[in-house]
């Protein structure tokens, strides 16, 4: 049986753990599907590549009200397919050829991996092998309900949704979360008919309720939506799909989108012959080291996190590269990184774009903090008014007491660049009075906004 000093499970973010630190030591890295993980291929990456086709589109589609007439004369998918897989596939087999033919330390096994012993793994290559210490960074996969497969219909997910071979007329999306909103902007901007199902009566409904209220009273004039009505059944007809919702009414599309949710791979590792414990939610359980319950296994990223952003597996891909160098089971932890969860951005890439960091209004409430509360419309900036933005809004919570922000929820234009200064002033305790009057906003430009909201506050 090979011994190594260090296994991986998992080429997403586990993959970037293996540095130069690292060379002097035998690593095993084990994958199972395509090379590189979620982010680069089925994830962020090609997600914002199509993102940003529509928003050109959308782009077209709005541009008379600046007094410019333009037409979309059509939409090339197969080359909108092949500009974003033409420049990710070689980066996923480049890496993969990297490791194998220029880290001379570094062994690549394909197969599924599973525990079988303390620190002892099942390659699911034939070949079993141990190691001092192991990173388990499986990721998470999507969740099918029950419905869609008693159905027998043929349902896409973010996995293949991207590869489709030509754009749908009509598509029927399950869900309301990240996932199903950015599909759904994608589809519809290009020229699909989209439908929405929804158990609740909100799109986004994890969001600050006044973001996902807009939102969703936005997306209600372009897309179909079905809110509050669950889908009972599915049934295949002709090439597409009929979704039976709970009130009687048959949604009917091209091609059924699944967006319910991703599940942390970690029950398909066997990890209690490894003593590793799981949460009820399926979560690895780890500690702020990082640390798994069974000693030498630290977890990371969508498999142990409850955020399954990307930013959040690279900063505990970062604290685990430190601690697998640092005796991170004696009994001395001084030398350990911890990592820090408390202003967890995130972003949605739809139309209008969404950001948001900290509280909602509702959950500082519910932690009877005593809150000020600022909403600051895009249409009364200057640079809204360049754009005639009359959607879009910045929402500021902060503590009274300590002038700290608690939450920032930005809808509107570039939300997801427009929020950075927020999350920097939150990460480092910068009160909202000194974050407005402390610098220079640059005018007339978009962060305005926030200067705006901080100075309503
Ligand atoms: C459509 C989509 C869009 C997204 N957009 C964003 C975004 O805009 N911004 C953002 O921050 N996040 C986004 N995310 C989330 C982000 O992609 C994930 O949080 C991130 O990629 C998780 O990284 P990871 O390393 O934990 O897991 P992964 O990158 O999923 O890596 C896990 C790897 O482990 C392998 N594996 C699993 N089990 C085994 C096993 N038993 N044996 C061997 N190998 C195994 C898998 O094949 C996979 O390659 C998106 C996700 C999706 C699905
Ligand atoms: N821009 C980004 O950062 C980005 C983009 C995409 C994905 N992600 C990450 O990927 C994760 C997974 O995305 P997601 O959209 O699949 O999950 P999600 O948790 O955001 O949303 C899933 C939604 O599906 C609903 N749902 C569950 N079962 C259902 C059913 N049977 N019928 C109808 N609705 C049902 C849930 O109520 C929820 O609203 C996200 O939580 C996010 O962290 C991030």
């Amino acid at each position: 049986m090979t011994h190594y000093d260090l296994a991986i499970i998992g080429t997403g973010s586990g993959n970037s753990i293996i540095d130069e630190r690292y060379d002097g030591m035998r690593v095993a890295l084990l994958e199972e599907g395509t090379f590189g993980g979620t982010c680069l291929n089925v994830g962020c990456i090609p997600t914002k590549m199509y993102v940003y086709a529509a928003d050109v589109a959308s782009t077209i589609r709005s541009a008379s009200k600046y007094g410019i007439d333009a037409t979309i004369d059509g939409v090339r998918w197969n080359e909108i397919v092949d500009r974003v897989f033409g420049r990710i596939d070689p980066i996923s087999e480049g890496g993969e050829k990297y490791r194998r033919e220029d880290c001379p330390n570094v062994t690549v096994y394909r197969g599924r991996a599973r525990f079988v012993g303390e620190r002892t793994l099942d390659t699911g290559t034939g070949e079993t092998i141990t190691a001092d210490q192991i990173v388990v960074a499986a990721g998470a996969r999507a969740e099918i309900p029950q419905e869609v497969l008693d159905g027998g219909v043929t349902y896409y997910t973010s996995n293949n949704i991207m590869r489709l071979p030509k754009l749908p007329e009509s598509m029927v999306i399950l869900g309301t979360g990240f996932i199903a909103m950015e599909f759904a902007h994608v589809f519809s901007a290009l020229g699909t008919k989209v439908s929405v199902i929804g158990r609740s009566g909100r799109l986004l409904r994890h969001l600050d309720t006044d973001v996902s209220e807009r939102f969703t009273a936005l997306a209600s004039k372009k897309w179909d939506l079905h809110l509050e009505n669950p889908a009972r059944a599915f049934r295949p007809v002709g090439d597409g799909v009929d979704a039976e919702l709970t009130d009687g009414t048959v949604v009917t599309g091209d091609v059924l989108l699944v967006a319910t949710g991703r599940r942390p791979n970690g029950d398909l590792l066997d990890v209690a012959a490894a003593g590793i414990e799981l949460d009820s939610a399926g979560s690895i359980v780890v500690d702020q080291f990082q640390r798994t319950t069974a000693e030498g296994v630290f977890a990371l990223g969508d498999v142990s996190s409850p955020h399954q952003l990307k930013h959040v597996a690279n900063h505990e891909a970062r604290v685990v590269q430190h601690n697998l160098l640092h005796d991170a089971w004696g009994p001395d932890t001084s030398a350990l990184q911890r990592t820090d969860h408390r202003f967890v951005p995130a972003a949605v890439f739809t139309e209008p774009q969404i950001a948001t960091v900290g509280l909602t209004e509702a959950e500082a409430r519910a932690a009877a903090y005593d809150i000020s509360v600022k909403i600051q419309d895009y249409a009364n900036v200057a640079y809204g008014w360049a754009m005639e933005d009359t959607e879009g809004f910045c929402k500021l919570i902060a503590d009274r007491s300590t002038g700290l922000l608690l939450g920032a929820h930005i809808i509107g234009a570039q939300a997801s660049t427009v929020i950075q200064p927020l999350i920097q002033a939150m990460a480092f305790g910068i009160t909202a009075r000194d974050m407005a009057t402390q610098q220079y906003w640059i005018h007339p430009a978009l962060p305005e906004l926030v200067e705006n909201a901080l100075l309503g506050l």
